[in-house]
């Protein structure tokens, strides 16, 4: 691929942006009760002034933290040329993953990822912009030797080497342009969980199944976890709404022991339940094999990924069969570097990637790795469906297009669709934006000392 466009990053600049999300309950679960939906948010500027747009998805307070680890890693980006960066991208995210003082952090997780992941989708959104493509488009057309060569594969090539992963997408290679073209015609499946969020009131949830079921969505999931007998009237109530034909899936976000995952699902197994998602914590991978094994017997698959940290858990729940659907999360990883990774490895384990969405900004990066997923790696979109949540795509200027529970790809659309809406900045930025000024004012929330 021919990289030569002559840019230098000239500023990187950070931006805390939080939605007060918890005033509804939006996105609430058992573990996260008040989540105030935010994005660490990057603008990275070249000396010719072009724009690329990052972020991370987090929760309120945690935000200021991911901002601060951004501020001091984005000395790496901050006057480097980006032919420099591009021809050798698996090498930069290796620096950028290693910096020798700050890798004693993580290494490869936690806030640390959370800031390399933001960092690098702000490189991947310029690209775009600079190819004038969408970055599955971008994707797609790359042969397969350059698109290994933007990976990392160190801790992985006892599973998949780089000879494996260009064999792999070369074998895919057939039939290519159809699917791009079935993508762009028919898009892409999604399930919802905006019905379900445990803060809702049982009417709430009755009403938006019923306007989801209405606007053609066929898969829903709810959240459980925090009272069993609430859960099974919940789980009666929405199976009387959406009927045994529609799928149902139930999230726990990690509250369970292992055992007790498997007795709390075995009071839920006739309610034809797909997957059980995070029951227990997201590092215990012979935990999640355990509660897999021992719910196979009612048709119920264990899904997991939007809080796994990297390509090396990923691996290893991939080889200990410990999850069927892995819920991949595009800004909790190292970015698309390291998610390249995740999807091919899936690829040869034969598992399928359904990944998280339920955040802001999520739906509109993952979709890329998905729809480059059904044209170059899996070729397949069967039992597979990406996340949908109703939230704060109105303050993306290119937001994800969902119509009749399917993603569709907009050719227009270049880069990584992250950039925001300068109003949205204006409202939405911590603690200055009018947004939070008003809501300090009235006292819904206290005023940061
Ligand atoms: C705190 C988030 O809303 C979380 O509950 C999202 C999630 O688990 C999902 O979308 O899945
Ligand atoms: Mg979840």
């Amino acid at each position: 691929m021919k990289i030569n466009y002559g840019e230098i990053i000239a500023k990187v600049e950070t931006f805390d942006i939080r939605f007060p999300t918890s005033l509804q309950q939006d996105g609430s679960d058992a573990i996260h009760t008040d989540p105030d939906y935010s994005v660490a948010y990057i603008v990275i500027t070249t000396k010719s002034g072009k724009k690329g747009y990052g972020m991370t998805f987090t929760l309120g307070r945690g935000n200021n933290i991911v901002c601060c680890a951004i501020e001091t890693l984005k000395f790496i980006l901050e006057n480097k040329s980006v032919d420099e960066i591009y021809q050798d991208f698996g090498g930069f995210w290796r620096k950028l993953t290693s910096e020798p003082q700050l890798r004693w952090l993580g290494p490869e997780k936690g806030v640390l990822h959370l800031a390399v992941s933001a960092l690098i989708s702000s490189l991947w959104d310029l690209w775009g912009r600079l190819e004038r493509k969408p970055v599955w488009k971008l994707l797609s057309d790359m042969t397969p030797e350059f698109l290994v060569s933007l990976i990392d594969f160190r801790y992985c090539t006892d599973v998949l080497t780089k000879d494996e992963a260009i064999e792999l997408l070369k074998k895919s290679s057939e039939g290519k342009g159809k699917r791009e073209r079935d993508l762009l015609d028919s898009g892409y499946p999604c399930y919802t969980t905006a019905a379900g969020w445990l803060g809702y009131s049982d009417e709430k949830m009755i009403e938006l199944c019923k306007k989801y079921m209405n606007k053609g969505f066929n898969a829903f999931k709810i959240k459980i976890g925090q009272n069993l007998e609430s859960d099974i009237k919940r789980c009666k109530l929405i199976r009387e709404i959406i009927g045994y034909d529609n799928v149902l899936m139930v999230d726990s976000n990690q509250i369970f022991d292992v055992q007790q995952a498997i007795d709390w699902m075995t009071e839920l197994k006739d309610f034809n339940i797909l997957w059980i998602e995070e029951p227990t914590s997201p590092d215990d991978i012979l935990g999640h094999a355990k509660i897999a094994e021992a719910l196979k017997k009612y048709g119920i698959k264990v899904a997991s990924g939007e809080m796994i940290c990297n390509r090396v858990v990923f691996k290893q729940f991939m080889q200990a069969k410990a999850f069927e659907y892995c819920q991949v999360d595009s800004a909790r990883i190292g970015g698309v570097n390291e998610l390249l990774l995740v999807y091919l490895m899936a690829r040869k384990f034969n598992i399928k990637v359904c990944p998280h969405a339920g955040g802001v900004g999520l739906s509109e990066m993952i979709q890329h790795l998905q729809f480059w997923d059904y044209v170059s790696v899996s070729g397949t979109k069967e039992g597979r469906y990406i996340e949908y949540v109703d939230q704060q795509h109105e303050q993306f200027v290119h937001p994800a297009i969902v119509n009749n529970a399917h993603y569709f790809p907009k050719m227009s659309s270049y880069g990584f669709n992250t950039e925001l809406t300068d109003d949205c900045v204006r409202k939405f930025a911590y603690s200055n934006g009018e947004k939070w000024q008003k809501l300090f004012n009235a006292n819904v929330f206290p005023r940061p000392s």
